[in-house]
């Protein structure tokens, strides 16, 4: 007898195939009749090269030496086209201190032009949007997160009011609880020394992003996570707080107060309380929409406090909601900065003049680079550490926002902007080779910090030229290289990581987002996909529960009797989920569940497998 230790079987070679052609791409585009099939943007950079080479052409007729210098003629004729480009479309928020630089991408004045008026169109839809439309069709519901840093601006009083509150209350709650007022039943410390942030998604991702890039060194409550339901990862963050579980305040954020990740994240970590005899209740917080199943349970159990998360809130555009706020504000973060930082880009993004508006030039960008149909990556580099998980965090924005299989008007458009990044120059040591001379499937979003250190901590590392210069010229040269390969690039800049531009960045790629979700034509606010992986998840451990109970009846039979696969997926009624059954059986005997197989693990069909006890009460339920 062999107990099955995990999937022994190799799954099979998927064999390479093609990237799919985008039937939907030429579709969009005959769609859109106003634009041209002589559009296409390569057609267009040759163009912009071209000048140069004709430049070149005309004056190469010397000998090699005066080539050369003909050739260096004509390079500065180059960089001097390209600084003028650069001058004209910079971008500058004087107030954020913020830069926004499209020239290394190549859209033309003419398309630019010809896509006025769906920007006019996007711009109108913002405006309804901001005043309470219907703007998630699907859900029917308003989309009101531009509210959170300007509650003037909410469609009505009672939610301005809501919004006005829950900042006070959580800016209240935090200094009570930074300040010790508010402390922990039974911690020798005396007072909140960790957060544990519970939640999935939209209700991890910029809280974690916030943390990384704004709390100090020494904050008042430090910060961990738990944003998945592995069980490794879980006793991980628990055993790290060690005997800290005691002044541990655990905020478990869900916005519609049942995902089962964020539940079973719930779950263990009341069981580790009930473990160190400690009364979870007394050091829980919930933020989600009222009523929900986790807003009933913290108030039916008494948790410290609850915070409401807004219907009209999603989880990816939250950060500046409470899900965002109460961890900052316990972390030392000004989250009145974050939120004037983020007042200031809506104010920007709401000129309808494009090149004025910031969050309007992103999307051009990502219209041009990828064709509007989503056929070039974008992959997102800041160079600066604290910014590690801004492309995490807008892989989410982006992706969950704009991935849809249908748009507004129910045409099949499968549309997609995929993002991904890490940080700079660490990735120039890991993928950048490909991007510089590999598969031309992508665009870049460099972000630039200008500000290296704090005054006063810098220092030369050889004669003029300090750590921050080679970041510098890391990225400034990276940002070359590309576009001298034809690799387009933007490049957003900011002085410093302060909340300020923080909430600068998250309203600007919010904005951009919805701005470039109507140039498509697509609903950005809800995800209709997720449900299906949700449903099939259920689905799952419901087939699980049913195999359970068929080898249960069978291993309490005298004598035990034990069961092929075909057999145990017979009398489940699942004779078409045979291949899952096996992986059910496999993934339970992998974790010591008293599930006994005789076989060779690498040829399912001679498996049998029988439980290792009889539950007789499970016989009768
Ligand atoms: O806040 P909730 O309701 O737990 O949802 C978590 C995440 O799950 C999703 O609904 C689907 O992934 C996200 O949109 C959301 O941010």
């Amino acid at each position: 007898m062999a107990s099955i230790s995990g999937i022994c079987s190799s799954s099979p070679t998927l064999k390479h195939q093609k990237p799919l052609l985008r039937p939907t791409a030429s579709l969009l585009r005959k769609d859109f009749v106003s634009f041209p099939a002589t559009r296409s943007k390569p057609a267009v950079r040759t163009c912009f090269a071209q000048s140069v080479v004709r430049e070149i052409s005309s004056e190469l007729t010397e000998t090699d030496g005066a080539l050369t210098k003909e050739k260096k003629k004509v390079l500065e004729k180059d960089s001097q086209a390209l600084w003028r480009r650069y001058v004209d479309w910079l971008y500058q928020h004087k107030d954020l201190g913020l830069y926004l630089d499209v020239s290394r991408v190549g859209f033309t004045d003419e398309f630019v032009e010809e896509m006025e008026p769906r920007f006019q169109a996007a711009f109108k839809a913002m405006e309804d949007l901001e005043k309470g439309a219907i703007a998630n069709p699907d859900e029917g519901r308003m989309v009101g997160h531009y509210w959170l840093r300007n509650p003037k601006l909410a469609p009505n009083s009672f939610l301005r009011l809501q919004i006005e509150n829950t900042l006070e209350a959580l800016l209240k709650f935090s200094d009570d609880v930074v300040s010790g007022k508010i402390k922990p039943p039974s911690s020798p410390a005396g007072r909140f020394t960790q957060i544990l942030s519970v939640g999935i998604g939209g209700s991890a991702l910029g809280p974690q992003f916030v943390a990384e890039a704004l709390a100090p060194d020494v904050p008042p409550l430090k910060i961990r996570f738990i944003d998945n339901t592995d069980p490794a990862g879980i006793d991980h963050q628990i055993a790290q707080l060690g005997p800290e579980l005691s002044s541990t305040l655990v905020i478990v954020i869900s916005k519609s107060g049942g995902t089962p990740e964020t539940r079973n994240g719930l779950l263990e970590v009341q069981k580790a309380f009930r473990e160190a005899g400690l009364n979870f209740a007394k050091q829980g917080v919930a933020i989600t929409q009222e009523n929900s199943l986790l807003d009933n349970t913290a108030r039916i159990e008494g948790w410290l406090a609850r915070f409401p998360m807004f219907d009209w809130v999603g989880g990816r555009t939250s950060e500046m909601s409470a899900v965002g706020l109460l961890p900052a504000a316990l972390q030392g973060i000004d989250i009145r900065e974050m939120l004037a930082g983020g007042l200031l880009m809506d104010e920007a993004n709401r000129t309808t003049v494009v090149r004025n508006n910031p969050a309007a030039l992103l999307a051009l960008c990502w219209y041009w680079a990828s064709d509007g149909v989503g056929s070039k990556d974008m992959v997102v580099l800041p160079y600066k550490d604290s910014l590690l998980l801004f492309s995490r965090y807008l892989q989410q924005l982006v992706m969950e926002s704009i991935g849809k299989e249908f748009d507004l008007d129910g045409n099949r458009v499968n549309q997609g902007l995929t993002v991904y990044g890490n940080k700079g120059s660490t990735d120039q040591h890991a993928y950048i080779q490909q991007l510089r001379d590999g598969v031309h499937n992508f665009f870049v979003t460099f972000i630039e910090v200008l500000r290296d250190r704090p005054p006063g901590h810098d220092w030369e590392l050889e004669p003029g030229v300090t750590c921050g210069d080679y970041l510098f010229g890391m990225l400034q040269g990276t940002r070359s290289a590309l576009y001298s390969n034809d690799r387009e690039s933007i490049t957003v800049s900011v002085q410093d990581v302060t909340p300020r531009s923080v909430g600068a960045l998250i309203a600007l790629y919010e904005r951009a987002v919805g701005i470039y979700a109507s140039l498509v034509n697509i609903n950005a606010y809800h995800q209709p996909g997720v449900e299906a992986g949700k449903k099939a998840a259920g689905e799952v451990l419901a087939l699980q529960k049913r195999v359970l109970a068929v080898l249960n009846e069978a291993s309490c039979k005298e004598p035990v009797e034990p069961l092929t696969l075909e057999e145990v997926a017979d009398r489940c009624h699942a004779t078409e989920d045979i291949e899952m059954i096996y992986k059910i059986i496999a993934h339970m005997a992998a974790n010591d569940r008293a599930l006994i197989a005789e076989g060779s693990c690498g040829s399912p069909r001679s498996i049998k497998v029988f439980l290792g006890e009889c539950n007789v009460d499970a016989l009768y339920t």
